[in-house]
C-alpha cells in the first residue's frame, strides 16, 4: 500500500532521515518508537508531504508522491494525519469540524456530511458533544473530536504523531481505546508514540528508529522482548528499568522515591505493588547501609512486563558480603519484612561485586 525507498530529510547542514525505506500491506498497524530527536515526526511528516523529503521515494498504491503533478490535497484525504496537539478549529463547533473538510475538499453535501459526523462521533463516544466548542472539551476529548474529523475524510491510512504526548496522564486511555478500535477495525496506521504498553498490544509492527534511520525492526514481541540490536536493547532496558546510585549515607531518600514513583507511574504499576516496591527498597537499603561507608551502592529497578516481575538489584564492589545473610542480621524485623514481601532472594558474587537480586511477590 505504501511503498518508502531510501527517503531523506536534511535541514541545512543537518541530516535528520538518512535512508529509510518501508512497505507497509494493508491493514497493518506500525508503531514508531525512539529516543527523542531521532526523526519519528519528520518521517510522518515527510509521508504527509507537510514537509518536503530532500532524497528518496514515496509511493500509495502504486501513485508516486513526490510527482510535482501529484494531487496533494487528495494524497492528505487518502492518508490524513492525527497530530499531538489536536489541530482543532477552535471557531467551529465540533460538528462544524468535521464537516468542513468532507463538504469543502470531496463535495459531499452538508446535510449527508452531518449525518456522518453524527455516526463518527458516536463511534469516539463524543456525540452529545456535537454542538460544543473545541474550547469546553477535556484534552482527551479534544484529541477524539480531532481523530473524529481525521475518520470523516474517509482516509485508507492515518498517521498518528503522538497523540497521547499533549494530554494529562488520566485522559491517555481514553484516546487509546479509539486507536484501538480501530486498529480491529482493519485501520492502516502508522503512530509515532511513546507509550510503550500500547505499542506493544497494538501493533503489528514495531520500527526503532535512532539517528535517523530505522535502525530495527520486528513483531512487538521481537522488539520488546527479544531486540536482536544493541541501541534497540539499550533503549528498552532503559524505559524497563530505574537506576539510582548512592554514594553516600545522607543520600536524598525522598528524591529517590519520588523518581521511582515516576517509574511506577511510566509501568503502569497498582498501587499496592508501588507502595510493596518502596518498602521492599527502604528496607533493603536500611540492611546495606553500613557498606556505604566504604563504597557505593547501585540500585536497579528491572520490570519486565511478559513476567508481570519486578527485580530489585543492589549491587557493591568490595569484599565478598551477603547481608541479607541471617546469621549477619542484627535486625529480625527488617529481614522479616524482607520475606514476606520477597518471593526469591538470591545472591551472586562475581567479578569482585556483591549482587543481591530480590524478586517481588505478587501483590
Ligand atoms: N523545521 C525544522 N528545522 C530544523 N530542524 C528541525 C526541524 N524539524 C525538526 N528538526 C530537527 O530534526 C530532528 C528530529 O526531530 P523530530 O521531531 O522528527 O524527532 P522525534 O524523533 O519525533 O522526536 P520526539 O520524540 O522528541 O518528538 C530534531 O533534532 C529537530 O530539532
Amino acid at each position: 500500500m505504501i511503498r518508502v525507498a531510501h527517503l531523506s530529510k536534511t535541514y541545512g547542514e543537518v541530516t535528520v532521515l538518512k535512508d529509510i525505506s518501508l512497505s507497509v500491506a494493508k491493514g497493518e498497524v506500525i508503531s514508531i518508537i525512539g529516543p527523542s530527536g531521532t526523526g519519528k515526526s519528520t518521517f510522518l511528516r515527510c509521508l504527509n508531504l507537510l514537509e518536503q523529503p530532500s532524497g528518496g521515494s514515496i509511493a500509495v498504491d502504486g501513485i508516486d508522491l513526490l510527482d510535482k503533478k501529484s494531487d496533494i490535497p487528495r494524497i492528505r484525504q487518502r492518508m490524513n494525519m492525527v497530530f499531538q496537539s489536536f489541530n482543532l478549529f477552535s471557531h467551529l463547533t465540533v460538528q462544524e469540524n468535521l464537516t468542513i473538510g468532507p463538504v469543502r475538499l470531496l463535495g459531499i453535501n452538508k446535510q449527508e456530511a452531518e449525518q456522518k459526523a453524527l455516526e463518527i462521533l458516536k463511534l469516539v463516544g463524543l456525540a452529545e458533544k456535537a454542538d460544543s466548542f473545541p474550547d469546553e472539551l477535556s484534552g482527551g476529548q479534544k484529541q477524539r473530536v480531532a481523530i473524529a474529523r481525521c475518520l470523516a475524510m474517509n482516509p485508507e491510512i492515518i498517521l498518528f504523531d503522538e497523540p497521547t504526548s499533549a494530554l494529562d496522564p488520566t485522559m491517555v486511555s481514553e484516546v487509546l481505546a479509539v486507536i484501538r478500535r480501530l486498529a480491529k477495525d482493519g485501520m492502516t496506521m502508522l503512530i509515532v508514540t511513546h507509550e510503550m504498553d500500547f505499542a506493544r498490544d497494538v501493533s503489528s509492527r514495531v520500527l526503532y528508529m535512532d539517528e535517523g534511520l530505522i535502525y530495527e525492526e520486528g513483531t512487538p514481541q521481537q522488539i520488546f522482548e527479544n531486540p536482536q540490536k544493541e541501541k534497540t536493547r539499550a533503549f528498552i532496558n532503559r524505559i524497563r528499568s530505574f537506576n539510582y546510585c548512592i554514594s553516600s549515607t545522607d543520600y536524598d531518600l525522598y528524591a529517590m522515591n519520588a523518581e521511582i514513583e515516576i517509574f511506577c507511574e511510566r509501568q503502569i504499576l497498582p498501587r499496592k505493588t508501588r507502595h510493596n516496591l518502596l518498602l521492599l527498597v527502604e528496607e533493603l537499603l536500611q540492611i546495606h547501609t553500613p557498606l556505604l561507608a566504604t563504597t557505593a551502592l547501585d540500585l536497579t529497578i528491572a520490570y519486565s512486563e511478559k513476567k508481570e516481575s519486578l527485580e530489585i538489584i543492589l549491587e557493591n564492589r568490595g569484599e565478598a558480603v551477603n547481608l541479607l545473610d541471617k546469621d549477619r542480621l542484627p535486625d529480625e524485623l527488617g529481614l522479616n519484612i524482607i520475606t514476606h514481601l520477597a518471593q526469591q532472594i538470591d545472591y551472586q558474587r562475581c567479578e569482585e561485586i556483591n549482587r543481591v537480586t530480590v524478586l517481588l511477590k505478587r501483590s
